[in-house]
């Protein structure tokens, strides 16, 4: 079945979509659609990729039956009774909403709709973006492969349980700013011993790629990978050692616990 792809809001994680579906050619731009109250942004994102834009947020639900609501979780309830009633029956409405339950959108709809709770992260602009899916029951099991189909179009996919939604969205939404956040710190370092900053975010970049499809490709646990990296009396495990002393593994613990505490806000 050939579908219209909407986008209401236009900010980081919809450019970031936008991008992954038309770069991977899963989608034709002509088929996708986008609204934002700022009419600047909807400028920039037409001249990028050549969708149609609208100033409008029901123009998008009315042209679209795959839905996908990018704005922030404080604006869902008004965008939500915005488009309520101009959603077409076959639409599956795809909430990002970080924090926010299907219940929440179900109880704001008002009507049967279906709804796929997702959370992406920004890399799907590259086509490596990880995405965790649930649904609603109304989601049949063909249109749930759709939806998986889309989403593996720029990345990988796990259907989970929507009670795992919220852990999800701090390993795997939020976590590629903890990630930019240790090569840049990387880079600093190399930078402070007298290397170009442009080899330093490659060699730093490209080493959490390769440690990454390690993990991903071998069957080895990471404690394991990262033994191997370690040689006997030798300089790695002086750096383990030190980011032991400085509680290296329990901030990025702290930081997934922050991250849960707001979204129980
Ligand atoms: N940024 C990320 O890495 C991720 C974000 N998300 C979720 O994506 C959603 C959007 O987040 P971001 O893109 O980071 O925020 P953002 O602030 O970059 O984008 C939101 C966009 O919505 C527009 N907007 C605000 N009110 C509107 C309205 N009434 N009608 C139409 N457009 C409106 C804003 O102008 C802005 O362009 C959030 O719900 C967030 O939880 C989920 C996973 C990852
Ligand atoms: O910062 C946020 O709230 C969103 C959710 C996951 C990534 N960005």
């Amino acid at each position: 079945m050939k579908r219209n792809i909407g986008f209401i809001g236009t900010g980081n994680m919809a450019k970031a979509i936008i991008g992954g579906i038309v770069k991977s050619g899963y989608t034709d731009p002509h088929d996708v659609y986008a609204s934002n109250r700022s009419i600047a942004k909807l400028i920039d994102i037409k001249e990028e990729y050549r969708i149609n834009v609208f100033e409008d947020n029901l123009s998008v639900a009315e042209n679209c039956n795959i839905i996908f609501l990018s704005v922030t979780p404080n604006v869902y309830p008004d965008v939500i009774e915005e488009i309520r009633d101009g959603i077409r029956d076959d639409a599956i409405v795809i909430h990002i909403a970080a924090g926010q339950t299907i219940a929440q959108s179900e109880k704001h709809f008002q009507r049967k709709i279906k709804i796929a709770k997702a959370m992406p992260n920004t890399p799907v602009n590259v086509g490596e973006g990880m995405t965790s899916i649930s649904f609603n029951r109304f989601v049949t099991e063909e249109e749930k492969e759709e939806i998986r189909a889309l989403f593996e179009s720029f990345g990988k996919v796990e259907f989970i349980d929507e009670s795992l939604m919220d852990i999800a969205s701090a390993v795997g939404g939020s976590s590629p700013a903890f990630v930019y956040l240790f090569i840049e710190a990387l880079a600093d370092a190399a930078v402070l011993y007298g290397m170009p900053r442009n080899n330093a975010y490659k060699i730093a970049a490209q080493s959490v790629l390769g440690s990454a499809k390690m993990v991903l490709e071998s069957d080895d646990h990471p404690g394991k990978l990262k033994d191997d990296v370690c040689s006997p009396g030798g300089t790695t495990i002086e750096s383990v050692a030190s980011l032991e002393e400085n509680g290296f593994r329990s901030a990025i613990i702290d930081a997934v616990k922050a991250n849960m505490e707001k979204l129980k806000k």
